[in-house]
């Protein structure tokens, strides 16, 4: 979505349903919102924050299998599209009209997904864990939130994971083909015990732990490797955290329970299986990625790896895979997440987020986003507000031609500095900043990859100062330095171009314009001045404006001295002609006008 000069912002404060909305002429179907509290809640109490254009009804696209509660729920909000087992160029075609996306696993959603959906796309949803198959760099760039849905298929993929670790141990895929092929091998599939051994948890998150958990019940001995987790988690249920080597030197049983990423990337190799206690067993229910499958295969025929259970396969479906084939190999089709119960729930968890995110909210199971609480989106709304009203006046009283490279951008405030997450406020400057000079649409999501993408440093700082710290901020202050500006009394002393605002009574207002205090509302547009400080001046302004009608909301006057320079600022509700800013600047006590929309 082109985003442009002529944006509005809606400020509204009811007191018991506040709501922030940024709305842009340019697509009257289409808001932006930011809602502390929203209409649709989930039953969870997540941390909401908006941040996307929305349709009147948006479509969601399910491109995989979805539980039926989940695709209930989506229809309550928008158009569904369950269109499953899409080829690629599918996708391609039918993403440009959906805003939102549900995959699984067995869908690549891929740079040319989000290249496709000319920008309308905003929302993908993960039915599940595993983001390997969604470009996150991708979608950050594009402005599009991933969300997953992590919880709802632990047991499932733990349950999962336990069941191939008994079903190997036992041969009991092995031993019930060859019954239902006629044969009686009671010699050939003596299995081994469980008991007493010692088991090594690769990656102790949460299928990790509770397979764990589930493998002490089976007296086994567990250990676990996880460079993340913390010791006393593991402590907890009787776990020892210990190094990669030590974990896989010392496993009979080893069970990955990792994400796949570069650094997890065949991680079993054959460095790592020479390490290997020999006859060692090892289940896969995290990402066929992390093994170097080739390896495997060596390992397997080596005798160093006895046996080896897998639910999940570099390529899926794996294609004439010596590694599926062979005989010391149980393989399931990526089922870890497949029960009823964990497909009801997931479809559950991931359509609540998308619907949440598409309304306005940003789910806590945000891949590519901060999260921000409920109860501190509350309290930084109307800085969030003035954050990006800053941005964009700071910008627009740069001279044309000068390149904005180098902002500053400094928070006043009484709070300690670990209570005072910028995030937000840095992500809205920068929409400010950038939006009225591009055809970018920056949103919490890609505002510090758009600014690094047009090679804009925002550098922040805090201004510590007494009082008290209830409110979050005193001031904000933007400053762009090594610019040359329109109007030349927004630089500051040291050169910078300079404004700072406040927050009064709830309203964000235009405080200091280079080193000239003012007081103006930042609400509709304003006209600055700079004139020579006499009587009369703001009558003749007045009554220019009056001629047309345009209605003055606040004036402020900031000088440095009676009888000297004084600026004065100028709120107003309509856009005055061309024709009436010059007869302003003809005025012949002003030196210097500008007229800025918000
Ligand atoms: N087969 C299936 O159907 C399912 C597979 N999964 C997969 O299982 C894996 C784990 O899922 P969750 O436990 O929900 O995720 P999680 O995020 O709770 O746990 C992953 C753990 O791996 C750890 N980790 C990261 N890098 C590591 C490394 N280099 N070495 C060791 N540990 C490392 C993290 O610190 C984290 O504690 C994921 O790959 C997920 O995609 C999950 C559900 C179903
Ligand atoms: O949640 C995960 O990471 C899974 O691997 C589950 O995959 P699925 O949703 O069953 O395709």
């Amino acid at each position: 979505m082109a985003a442009s000069a002529s944006t509005t912002i809606n400020f509204s404060t009811k007191p018991s349903h506040t709501s922030l909305s940024w709305k842009s002429h340019l697509s009257s179907s289409s808001a932006f919102a930011v809602a502390a509290d929203s209409p649709i809640r989930s039953h969870r109490q997540y941390p909401r924050f908006v941040i996307f254009a929305m349709r009147a009804k948006p479509t969601v696209l399910v491109a995989e299998k979805l539980g039926e509660a989940g695709v209930n729920l989506l229809k309550e909000f928008a158009d569904v599209d369950c269109s499953y087992n899409l080829t690629p160029e599918e996708l391609c075609t039918k993403i440009s009209l959906c805003d939102a996306l549900i995959v699984r696993s067995g869908t690549k959603v891929s740079r040319e997904v989000f290249e496709s959906s000319g920008g309308r796309l905003k929302v993908v949803g993960r039915a599940g864990v595993g983001i390997d198959n969604v470009d996150l760099a991708a979608a950050t760039e594009h402005g599009c939130l991933v969300v997953n849905a992590p919880t709802a298929n632990t047991v499932a993929a733990a349950e999962h994971g336990i069941a191939l670790l008994t079903a190997m141990a036992r041969n009991i895929a092995q031993a019930d083909a060859s019954v239902k092929a006629g044969k009686w091998l009671r010699n050939k599939y003596v299995g081994v015990s469980l008991v007493g051994k010692t088991l090594a948890v690769m990656g102790f998150g949460k299928v990790g732990s509770e397979v764990a958990r589930r493998a002490k019940g089976l007296g086994m001995h567990v250990i676990a490797h996880d460079p993340y987790a913390p010791a006393d988690r593991a402590r907890a249920i009787g776990v020892e955290l210990v190094s990669f080597d030590e974990a896989i030197a010392s496993a009979d049983f080893i069970s990955l329970h990792m994400p796949l990423t570069p650094a997890t990337n065949k991680i079993l190799n054959d460095e790592t299986f020479a390490k290997m206690k020999k006859g060692v067993r090892i289940v896969n229910v995290a990402r066929g990625g992390v093994i170097d499958e080739d390896a495997l295969v060596r390992a397997l025929d080596a005798g160093i790896v006895a046996q080896a259970a897998l639910d999940v396969f570099t390529v899926e479906p794996p294609k004439d895979s010596k590694l599926v084939q062979h005989e010391n190999v149980t393989a399931t089709p990526h089922l870890g997440a497949s029960t009823k119960e964990a497909q009801e729930g997931v479809a559950i968890e991931i359509a609540e987020a998308v619907v949440g995110a598409l309304n306005g909210e940003l789910a806590a199971t945000a891949v590519n986003a901060p999260m921000v609480p409920a109860e501190v989106l509350s309290e930084l709304k109307p800085y969030v507000a003035l954050a990006e009203k800053l941005g964009r006046l700071a910008v627009q009283l740069v001279a044309g031609g000068s390149g904005v490279k180098s902002v500053k951008v400094t928070y006043g405030s009484a709070r300690a500095p670990d209570d005072l997450d910028t995030r937000l406020l840095r992500a809205m400057i920068t929409k400010g900043l950038i939006e009225p000079i591009s055809s970018s649409f920056v949103n919490l999501v890609n505002a510090d990859f758009t600014a690094k993408q047009r090679g804009l440093r925002i550098a922040e700082e805090r201004s510590l100062l007494n009082g008290s710290p209830e409110s979050p901020l005193e001031f904000i202050q933007v400053q762009i330095s090594s610019v040359d500006s329109k109007f030349a009394s927004a630089l500051s002393d040291s050169g910078e171009i300079r404004v700072e605002g406040r927050v009064k009574d709830g309203i964000p207002h235009l405080t200091k314009v280079g080193s000239f205090e003012v007081d103006v509302s930042l609400e509709g547009s304003i006209i600055l001045c700079r004139q020579v400080d006499q009587p009369g001046m703001i009558g003749k302004v007045g009554s220019i404006l009056s001629e047309e009608n345009v209605n003055v909301s606040f004036m402020s006057v900031g000088r440095i001295a009676p009888r000297k320079h004084a600026i004065m600022a100028i709120g107003v509700d309509e856009e005055p002609t061309k024709e009436s800013l010059k007869r302003i600047g003809e005025i012949s006590a002003v030196e210097e006008f500008v007229y800025l929309k918000i």
